[in-house]
């Protein structure tokens, strides 16, 4: 039977990335999503963005919301010291075993911890589970209808400390316009958009980055 997107992405991951280098992972599948079949990963141009907010929060603690084939997962991980953690949420069983595998391909495994549910289940247990006191950062990049609930659920979880920064995917397209307008109106945010454009095409979209005031 015909092997599935995620299938054919790993596959190009396999062929042309070097184990245990995940610049080389984030590149093969850049090339593959660029060149022969487009998938909904971050991308190279918004995955810059990431990297520089990455960068600028140096996050001992991630969240990522959506996994998908672990694109961004790796992409993040790279970036993190030795013992930071990133703890990534997907509800597709079929995306998050060939996140595994793309995981442990680039070598981060240490660094990721991938878990298969629903982030409104999940989101709750994150403390005791992980021993996490707050979030640095959440990467939001799951469903865009579950951005507005599940960031009042990490609120009311108090998951997120002065200075936590919440980067959100495709604010523009698909579209999050309730999320944005949560996120441009609350007292407790300073919001800033990053123009961008939907991976590996000519569209626009882009991050919204937002900072919790406490
Ligand atoms: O569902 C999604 N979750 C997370 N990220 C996405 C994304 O970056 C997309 F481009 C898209 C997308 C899918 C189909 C299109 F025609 C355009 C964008 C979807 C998602
Ligand atoms: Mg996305």
């Amino acid at each position: 039977t015909r092997s599935t997107r995620p299938q054919r992405l790993l596959g190009a991951v396999q062929k042309s990335a070097t184990r245990g280098d995940p610049c080389s992972v984030v590149n093969a599948i850049d090339q593959f999503c660029r060149h022969t079949e487009w998938a909904m990963n971050v991308g190279d141009e918004k995955g810059c963005i990431l990297d520089s907010v990455v960068s600028e929060v140096n996050p001992a603690t991630v969240l990522e919301l959506g996994t998908y084939c672990g694109y961004s997962t790796v992409r993040i991980a790279r970036l993190l010291p030795p013992h930071a953690k990133l703890i990534t949420l997907e509800f597709n069983p079929d995306f998050a075993a060939i996140a595994r595998q793309v995981i442990a391909w680039a070598g981060m495994e240490e660094k990721v911890h991938l878990v298969e549910g629903a982030s409104g289940e999940w989101i709750p247990k994150i403390k005791e589970q992980f021993g996490v006191k707050a979030l640095d950062l959440v990467f939001l990049d799951h469903w865009k209808d579950q951005y507005l609930p599940d960031t009042k659920l990490i609120e009311e979880c108090g998951l997120l400390r002065k200075g936590s920064v919440l980067l959100a995917d495709n604010v523009i397209f698909p579209g999050a316009p309730q999320y944005l307008e949560y996120v441009r109106s609350s007292q407790q945010y300073e919001s800033q958009y990053f123009k961008s454009h939907l991976e590996y095409t000519k569209v626009e979209d882009g991050l919204e980055k937002s900072v919790f005031l406490g």
